[in-house]
């Protein structure tokens, strides 16, 4: 089975929204995950948390300044190449955009890179509840950082009151429209969404050192998430997860039909595809996050009977429908056949015309719903 591929999350946010916060938290639960960090400046970074784990192999600095500034696209593809080196077991790398970078940039170099190892991870924005106004009022460009972001952290809700809190919510609804928003405070999010739990070969957990993470999840066990009380609000609250499992083959046409009118909210999709005749070779993996879409083909692994596996992530998504509308993408006719003068058993390879239009070239292809 081929590797997978490494996701490259960008976190941004403005000045104090919380970016390092989350970040700490992210390393602190990164369920078995080795994650690489790229950030300006190390200071507030916890490097007790990382190395006492001893599992975050490899950190990149990139010194002072606005991170665009200070890398161009092809200093960043080296960090990457550095970074996602098979010897690293990198399984997440998150780049933190500094307080004043454009992350679009960022975003752009992440897409035009040409590193096989990893892909998009989607564009984090983390905002202040409590400064957001005043924000807005000196950095009017934080809309257009919304406006591109694949999912909004609505952080410090300690700080603000409930009504005022539904009014946020409505101004991000209306900033970036489609957007699955998350409330937290002090970053506590849930890492799911942005990463799976590490599945590592039976050997290498067995030398795995005590972390600071086990002794971190020991005392979460009586004390709640990070030391703070359990009482405001649980991990998992905010977002909600469903899994689809079938062993019909997919019709391509109707998949990308659901696809292309995912609804608002469904920030995550990722699995296995299978497509029946219509490349009854392969197995596509699918990639989601906010609107960035990638299939990559592979070999059916030899030991698994064909079929499809996919697991939705979302806030303020309705899951049974999603369920039932991924039933109606099964194939229940027989896969159209191939025109005149093909040969016999042949089918319509323009059905698959849609799900190849996401599959990256030997470039890498430009995502066409990115501007
Ligand atoms: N009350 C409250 N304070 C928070 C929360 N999240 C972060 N903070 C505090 O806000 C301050 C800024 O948080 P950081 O995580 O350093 O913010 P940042 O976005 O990384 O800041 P820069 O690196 O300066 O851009 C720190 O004092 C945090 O402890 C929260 O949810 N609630």
């Amino acid at each position: 089975m081929s590797r997978q591929r490494i996701p490259v999350v960008v976190l941004a946010g403005f000045l104090g929204s919380g970016k390092t916060t989350l970040l700490n938290h992210l390393l602190r639960h990164r369920a078995g995950n080795r994650i690489a960090v790229v950030v300006n400046d190390f200071g507030a970074i916890e490097i007790d948390a990382m190395t006492v784990a001893g599992q975050v192999g490899s950190t990149v600095s990139l010194g002072d300044g606005c991170l665009c500034c200070a890398v161009d696209a092809s200093e960043l593809d080296g960090y990457l190449e550095l970074l996602t080196k098979p010897s690293a077991r990198i399984d997440i790398i998150v780049i933190e955009a500094s307080g004043l970078a454009e992350p679009q940039e960022l975003v752009r170099m992440i897409l035009a890179g040409d590193n096989p190892r990893t892909v998009y991870g989607g564009l984090v924005e983390v905002v202040d509840a409590a400064e957001f106004d005043a924000t807005r009022e000196r950095h009017p460009e934080i809309d257009r950082h919304l406006a591109i972001a694949d999912l909004v952290v609505l952080n410090k809700t300690d700080r603000v009151a409930e009504p005022e809190l539904r009014r946020l919510r409505a101004t991000l609804g209306e900033l970036s429209p489609g957007t699955p928003a998350v409330s937290a405070s002090y970053g506590r999010i849930d890492p799911a969404l942005l990463f799976d739990p590490a599945v590592r070969p039976a050997g290498e957990e067995k030398v795995r050192q005590l972390s600071f993470e086990d002794l971190l999840d020991d005392a979460g066990a009586h004390d709640g998430d990070d030391g703070h009380s359990s009482h405001d609000g649980h991990l998992h609250a905010g977002y909600e997860s469903v899994s689809f499992t079938s062993r019909a083959p997919v019709d391509p046409r109707r998949l990308m039909a659901f696809l292309d009118s995912r609804p608002d909210g469904l920030y995550r999709i990722k699995g296995f595809v299978g497509f029946g005749a219509y490349d009854a070779a392969n197995r596509y993996a699918l990639h989601a996050v906010g609107r960035f879409l990638r299939f990559h083909p592979e070999p059916w692994p030899r030991d698994e009977e064909p079929g499809t596996q996919l697991v939705l992530i979302g806030s303020g998504i309705d899951g049974d429908a999603l369920l039932k509308e991924l039933a109606a993408c099964e194939q229940t006719d027989p896969p159209e056949p191939a025109g005149p003068g093909a040969r016999p058993g042949a089918v319509d390879d323009r059905a698959m015309w849609g799900v190849l239009r996401y599959v990256p070239g030997p470039s890498g292809a430009e995502d066409p719903d990115r501007p």
